[in-house]
């Protein structure tokens, strides 16, 4: 199905976004990517007829937008924008209602069937509940789950929608991705919407754009085009690093390091988080490339010392973490499950006792001797990463007194 061809949108002359070829196949989810401003609302209002493209031509199922006649048009698209409308003290059955009217006849009286029609859609969204309560009296999330149901009454082939998880918590926000793709699986409608939130996008669309620049600057599923460092370049994020793999955004951290982490099978990334917040910098190790903690390490902009997958520590990598180890005041142990091939870590932790670091411990202390026999006495046991940096901080201000 193609949306759009060789389309320029904006207002009167200035060109917002340029050659906009959109393609989405029938039943599809498409979501506009892209910062504040890119023109993604400008190409939805575009795609709904309410702004005339600047040139080129808008399709809707193969037929040209603008040769549709407008009570047609209403049975084939619907439109939910991000303006807050004004209904007055209408209920929400009353508001779902007109949704019906390109179906109903001249003086718009409901048959059964209608009825019918607006209760499945309210079922669908599930919001039957909410049927005679007054719209204006209604959360966010609720009142857009009501759109989403009068959208779908009036039966298109194709919702647009701009930013409607906008405002909503994360179940709300869930929902409504939830509820949009089952009416594109279920029913077989074309979804076109614009998103800021990433993760939805990439988890829960089949076709991405991605806006930049006044271009397209990528369109196709989410796997091809999103790979590591799209996002960061697309929003122009300074400060923080975003992780394509995990979906997760990391404030960077002081680079140079003052504390060392032992961790490793996902036991390092709170304390990272923990630390950093507190304006700590890091280095981490010795870590191996398939391990979850080194994908936040890394997003954090910590130091890490990096281990091949599988592989037992190398003896120039536990040297590199030793002469980092002697160049810190503090050593965290983390916690860390040992084995065979990350054995050198728990080395590294006794050396920082002896070479006289101190040493947190986040391992219960119940259980500490097996752990570091002799020297379980010179450690410091904390419950939590925020009762490290706690100590680090009273330590720091005692030496200052
Ligand atoms: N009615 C208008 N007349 C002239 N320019 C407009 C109009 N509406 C928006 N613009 C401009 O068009 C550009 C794109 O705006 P648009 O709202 O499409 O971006 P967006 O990607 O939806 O942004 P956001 O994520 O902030 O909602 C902006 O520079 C904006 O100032």
């Amino acid at each position: 199905m193609i949306l759009a061809e060789k389309m320029d949108v904006g207002y009167e002359k200035t060109v917002v976004v340029e050659n906009v070829d959109l393609r989405g196949i029938k039943g599809q989810l498409i979501c506009l990517l892209g910062p504040n401003g890119a023109g993604k609302s400008t190409i939805l209002r575009t795609l709904s007829g309410l702004l005339a493209p600047v040139s080129g031509t808008v399709y809707i199922n193969g037929s040209d937008l603008k040769s549709i006649k407008k009570p047609e048009l209403a049975k084939k698209l619907a439109v939910v924008l991000t303006e807050q409308v004004s209904l007055g003290l209408l209920t929400v059955f009353e508001i779902a209602a007109m949704g019906r009217f390109p179906h109903t006849n001249l003086i718009g009286k409901l048959s059964d069937e209608d009825k019918g029609i607006i209760q499945e859609a309210l079922q669908a969204v599930n919001a039957v509940h909410l049927r005679d309560r007054y719209y204006a009296e209604l959360s966010d999330g609720e009142k857009q789950k009501v759109m989403i149901a009068r959208a779908l009454i009036q039966q298109p082939e194709l919702i647009v929608l701009d930013e409607p998880t906008s405002h909503l918590d994360v179940k709300h926000k869930v929902e409504v991705i939830s509820i949009l793709r089952r009416l594109c699986l279920e029913k077989g409608i074309t979804v076109v919407l614009s998103l800021h939130d990433i993760d939805l996008a990439i988890k829960g669309c089949e076709t991405i754009l991605l806006i930049q620049d006044g271009k397209i600057a990528a369109q196709g599923t989410p796997e091809e085009i999103i790979k590591a460092g799209t996002i960061q370049s697309l929003y122009e994020i300074e400060g923080a690093q975003y992780n394509e793999l995990l979906g997760s955004l990391e404030f960077f951290s002081r680079q140079y390091p003052e504390i060392f982490i032992a961790g490793g099978n996902g036991t390092g990334a709170g304390v990272y988080r923990a630390l950093s917040r507190a304006g700590y910098g890091m280095c981490c190790g010795v870590l191996h490339s398939n391990d979850i903690d080194i994908h936040i390490g890394k997003a954090l902009g910590c130091e890490i010392i990096e281990e091949e997958a599988f592989n037992a520590i190398h003896e120039d990598k536990y040297h590199q973490a030793r002469e980092i180890m002697k160049t810190v005041d503090y050593m965290i142990d983390t916690g860390f499950p040992v084995g065979s091939i990350n054995q050198r870590n728990m080395d590294l932790v006794i050396e920082a006792v002896k070479m006289g670091k101190t040493v947190f411990s986040l391992f219960p202390k119940e259980h500490a001797f097996k752990r570091y026999g002799e020297w379980t006495d010179k450690i410091r046991y904390c419950s939590k990463a925020a009762e490290v940096t706690k100590c680090i901080e009273d330590k720091k201000t005692m030496e200052r007194v």
